[in-house]
């Protein structure tokens, strides 16, 4: 049917169920009852009036009509079906319906929102023009670019095609139109330096692949952690089992917690699986590409799906294997809207599928972590780093022996500089990390006790030197740095503390001669900038990199020999009790990034400036003993009722007023005290974020507690709507949203 729109004469209409992107406030959380064809599969996609807007919807599956349900006679008719795409899987509905439910959002709201925007925006005449034009691009990719040793068994093309159609179709980007390593056709840029026959493996490699392997034989296949040092070969094992997959003809989905990767590890699958189709699925891609990447996938075509979390979505027929890379980053926990966990979604996906997931971590989570221990998981090791090589040497610079003066309390040590000369005498790379951009994090006046305070947070506007202004990095407002204090007059004002900026401007001081690059979110502004510097650290035009976390994970540089973490106390004091973990996953992973040469390893080193050496964490971090510091961590949480030993919700409330957030939250917690399945539950009384004010804004939070997961889902399931009658009669009250196992409080 070319021309979906529905006139009601030709077929017999009936109750369809229609999944909507109604917000959760509305109070609507299932899909909605429209009049349709009786013929319409559930999955297919389609345009209602929603309200006096018109919508994109996603037909659902059919059920028992509620006593209260609207009459036939008054239900709206279904527009236009989008046809010409296949319908959304059976479970693929599954899995939204489960997301939707387990994180308290409707169904349609995130089923739609995870759909590529731009299929909001098609007609079914203009998307089927889209999927033509897709064809014939893979057909020309596929004469240019013959499949190398793997045939899938490749979908045949769902569309018909029709000339009348093709006119109307929309103007396409082109193919190549600048996406990292690889298109939708498969057309892969292959990076030279990169190996195209796979490495012979290593025994303990091998074993590992044998134990993936060996996963398929349980069904449904337990998931499976991977657990590797840095440098020990993980992504290698990740290719071995997509290769598998491939070769049965299936399709594997990717994800990397950050877009920063998605480069890298794109083309290393690249390079391996030339020939094949490729894409990837991020929020930097162009909504002509998503939509092109997304439909491939979609299609069956895409045999490799890379991405970071939104890609967990990606609907996928053949979908045979999932692997989780970094499996630890907080980056898989969506921070606003539905608040998912795209790395336990991806084990939930993976149970639904009957398929294996593959999670990957140096510093597991200790969720997953757990989860090995006590036998859900199953845990494959990879206990060496490929060639051999040692991890650093973790030294422990005490900053108790330095001199105390005034304003050099986070200097670099003499030490420390001493190694990066020797690093710079020999050729070597160093690499230092601050997780703290800017020049320095507050401006600061001797006289009258003057900072730079940002207006509208609870926050200092950083001050940053390039530029000359004040930032806050909460709210963004910005302003020219003043000339004397704004408050006494005194021209003397003077930055406190240190960040990114400051730091190379401290190290070009102190290391003359030295190459010195930074990479930050503020040096890495312009599309390609950020490629453009790691390439340069790579090919060894760098001697000392600078960055945050951005440079600390996943990259594969091969010279560098010294790694420094100068100011990490902050973390160990940190009211969240999931700061201790995840600092030790980034000082395991920024330590990571030395010695990956197994010929430099020897003499690899990562110092760490700190004012607590003794500290357990840094004991542990120096022995590299991740199931030491695991155990501690575990034992701590499992005395004070924490995850993975209990399960929490955080109900969050923003006010105009620091009265209006609490006191929605104070009603909130008398509706939950008046419900039956309260009892049992902790319920913690409101207290204030730990940046209480934003743009602003007064930011209130409140922690629940339950040992039993399925209570607290249920409890939530009954509470959860009294809040948004609550809403009403709070006026004050700007918006609030329940995390569900949220990952920093
Ligand atoms: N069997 C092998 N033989 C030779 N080289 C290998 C082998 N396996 C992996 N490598 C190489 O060793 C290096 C480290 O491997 P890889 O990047 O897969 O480790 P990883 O465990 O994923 O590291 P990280 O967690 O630090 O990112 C890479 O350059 C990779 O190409
Ligand atoms: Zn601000």
């Amino acid at each position: 049917m070319a021309d979906a729109t529905l006139t009601g004469e030709a077929t017999a209409l009936q109750r369809v169920r229609v999944a909507v992107d109604a917000p959760q406030h509305s109070g609507l959380t299932g899909p909605l009852d429209y009049l349709g064809p009786q013929d319409l599969a559930p999955g297919t996609i389609v345009k209602v009036g929603l309200g006096r807007r018109e919508s994109i919807g996603i037909v659902w599956d059919a059920a028992a009509v509620d006593e209260d349900a609207l009459a036939e006679s008054e239900l709206r008719p279904i527009g236009q079906a989008l046809e010409s795409l296949p319908p959304l899987s059976d479970r693929w509905r599954r899995l939204l319906e489960f997301a939707a439910g387990y994180y308290q959002r409707s169904v349609g709201e995130l089923a739609v929102s995870v759909l590529p925007p731009q299929l909001r925006d098609l007609d079914a005449k203009q998307l089927h023009g889209r999927l033509k034009k897709l064809d014939k691009a893979e057909a020309r990719a596929a004469q240019a670019l013959p499949s190398r040793s793997v045939d899938p068994g490749v979908a045949p093309p769902a569309t018909a095609s029709s000339a009348e159609d093709d006119a109307l179709a929309m103007p396409d980007p082109p193919l190549d139109d600048g996406e990292a390593a690889a298109t939708a056709s498969g057309e892969a840029e292959l990076d030279a330096t990169l190996p195209l026959s796979p490495p012979p493996l290593t025994a303990q490699q091998q074993t590992a692949l044998d134990a993936v392997r060996a996963l398929y034989a349980v069904d449904p296949p337990p998931p499976a952690l991977l657990w590797g040092l840095t440098g020990s070969g993980k992504t290698e094992i990740y290719l071995r089992a997509a290769e598998d997959a491939l070769l049965r003809g299936q399709q594997v989905l990717v994800l990397v917690p950050e877009i920063n990767l998605t480069p890298q590890l794109e083309a290393r699958f690249a390079a391996r699986f030339s020939g094949h189709s490729i894409v990837s699925l991020h929020s930097r891609l162009t909504p002509a590409q998503r939509l092109r990447h997304w439909l491939s996938a979609h299609l069956g075509r895409a045999q490799l799906v890379l991405g970071t979390r939104l890609a967990l979505f990606a609907s996928m027929p053949r979908l045979g294997l999932i692997v989780v890379d970094e499996e630890h980053d907080p980056s898989y926990k969506q921070q606003d809207g539905a608040r998912y966990s795209a790395r336990d979604l991806a084990v939930y996906r993976a149970h639904l599928e009957r398929i294996p997931v593959l999670l990957g971590s140096a510093t597991p989570s200790l969720e997953s972590w757990q989860h090995a221990l006590s036998g859900r998981y199953r845990r494959i090791d990879l206990t060496e780093r490929i060639g051999g090589g040692a991890l650093p040497r973790v030294r422990l610079f005490d900053m108790n022996r330095l001199e105390r003066k005034k304003g050099v309390t986070t200097a670099l040590s003499m030490p420390l500089l001493e190694a990066m000369r020797q690093r710079l005498a020999r050729g070597e790379q160093s690499m230092v990390f601050l997780n703290r951009r800017g020049y320095a994090p507050v401006l600061h006046c001797d006289q009258c006790n003057w900072k730079s305070d940002c207006p509208h947070c609870s926050a200092h506007q950083v001050f940053h030197k390039e530029d000359r202004t004040l930032r806050c990095h909460h709210c963004g407002v910005a302003q020219r740095v003043p000339r004397a204090c704004p408050s006494c007059g005194n021209p003397d004002i003077a930055p406190l503390g240190r960040g990114t900026e400051r730091l190379e401007e401290q190290l070009a001081a102190a290391l003359p001669g030295a190459r010195i690059a930074r990479i930050d979110a503020d040096t890495t502004k312009l599309k390609g900038s950020l490629e453009a510097q790691l390439t340069a650290v790579h090919d060894g035009e760098v001697d000392v990199l600078v960055g945050t976390q951005m440079v600390a994970k996943g990259h594969d540089f091969r010279r560098i020999t010294l790694v420094a973490a100068v100011n990490p106390d902050g973390a160990l004091f940190s009211s969240d009790f999931r700061a201790p973990e995840r600092l030790f996953s980034l000082l395991m992973q920024a330590g990571g990034r030395a010695g990956r040469d197994a010929a430099q390893a020897g003499r690899s080193e990562m110092w760490i400036q700190t004012w607590y050496p003794e500290h357990a964490l840094y004991q542990s971090l120096q022995k590299h003993d991740y199931q030491a510091f695991a155990s501690s961590q575990l034992a701590e949480r499992q005395s004070a009722g924490l995850p993975p030993f209990a399960h929490l919700a955080l109900v969050r409330a923003e006010g105009r007023t620091v009265e209006a957030a609490r006191e929605f939250l104070v009603a909130a917690q008398e509706a939950a005290q008046q419900l039956p399945l309260s009892l049992g539950l902790l319920i913690y009384p409101p207290v204030p974020m730990s940046m209480a004010r934003v743009a602003d804004v007064e930011r209130f939070q409140m922690l629940i507690e339950a040992g039993n997961r399925a209570q607290l889902q249920r409890f939530l399931r009954d509470w959860l709507p009294d809040l948004h009658g609550l809403k009403k009669r709070h006026k004050g009250l700007v918006r609030w949203a329940v995390d569900i196992d949220p990952l920093v409080i």
